[in-house]
């Protein structure tokens, strides 16, 4: 039987599917992973912005955790929005508690709307508590800037700002996404004292929500099939990459990636004669 190998995203949630643990599930199940959520917080939100959200218990975002540990343990965990002080200290609990293999954090604090999915007050907790136990740490510019408090813009300064999170806040690995910046789309990864770079073009659209929940969620998947840092990594660009580029063009604001993309484009090459 081949073995199932299972992922699970513990995030807040979109009700238009492209952001979130929403956008984690269906990238999970595009990559052939068994997907799992535990939900942090409801939010309110489309492709035009953020509403409200409503942080779920601390008793029963516990008890999901349990629920899911207890019984299907999964080989790879990102967290995306966790919202609070509280939150975060549980999760980084639970984490611990389940000697998880593998473990992305995508630092999640701002929506591309500009509203705030972390209270100001959770940095420090984020980085004391989570970052030690991330396998790969996934930030934008502005969450890198946040965590280092040092402002990025340039390649040097994202490269410097990969090896810090790792030297100093003690993450495995770190990528800084180049999708904040101006032409081609280039990401920088620091790992076992290297440093990898992941570029694409830069593709001209404003339906990039969600990129990066997306992106976190590929690479959670493949390392959750037992690939290697590196390859999950390239297998997140080249699968975010084709989302950004075929878009759905769905929404009235920024709209969402296409999650069939990555999938339709091996199928294609699949099909061609040998
Ligand atoms: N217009 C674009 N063209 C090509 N690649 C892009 C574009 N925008 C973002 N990317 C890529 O998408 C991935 C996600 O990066 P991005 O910086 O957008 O994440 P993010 O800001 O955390 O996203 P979000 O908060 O909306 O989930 C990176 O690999 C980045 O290089
Ligand atoms: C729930 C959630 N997580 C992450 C993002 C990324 O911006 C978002 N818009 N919503």
């Amino acid at each position: 039987m081949t073995e199932i190998y299972k992922a699970l995203s513990i995030a807040g949630t979109d009700p238009t599917g492209g952001a979130g643990i929403h956008a984690d599930l269906k990238a999970f199940q595009e990559q052939g992973v068994y997907g799992m959520a535990v939900i942090t917080s409801v939010v309110a939100q489309n492709t035009l912005g953020v509403k409200s959200f409503e942080e779920m218990s601390q008793n029963n975002i516990s008890q999901q955790i349990d629920c899911v540990i207890e019984d299907i343990k999964p080989d790879a965990v990102k967290t995306g929005m966790l919202a609070s002080i509280d939150i975060i200290e549980l999760v980084a609990e639970k984490l611990k508690a389940a000697n998880i293999q593998s473990y992305v954090m995508d630092p999640v604090m701002v929506a591309k709307s500009g509203h705030h999915l972390l209270y100001q007050d959770a940095i420090d907790h984020l980085k004391k508590l989570l970052i030690p136990q991330a396998t790969v740490i996934t930030p934008n510019i502005p969450e890198a800037e946040v965590i280092i408090g040092k402002s990025i813009e340039t390649l040097q300064q994202m490269r410097d700002a990969a090896k810090e999170i790792v030297q100093v806040y003690g993450a495995k690995a770190a990528i800084v996404k180049g999708g904040h910046r101006d032409g081609e789309a280039r990401d920088v990864l620091y790992f076992d004292e290297n440093f990898e770079e992941f570029v694409s073009p830069r593709f001209d659209t404003k339906h990039t929500h969600g990129t990066g929940c997306t992106f976190s969620a590929v690479i959670t998947a493949e390392l959750a099939k037992q690939k290697s840092i590196k390859e999950a990594v390239t297998v997140g660009k080249e699968f975010i990459s084709a989302a950004i580029k075929h878009t759905l063009g769905i929404g009235k604001g920024q709209g969402p990636t296409n999650h069939f993309a990555y999938r339709s484009m091996n199928q294609q090459i699949a099909r061609q004669p040998l």
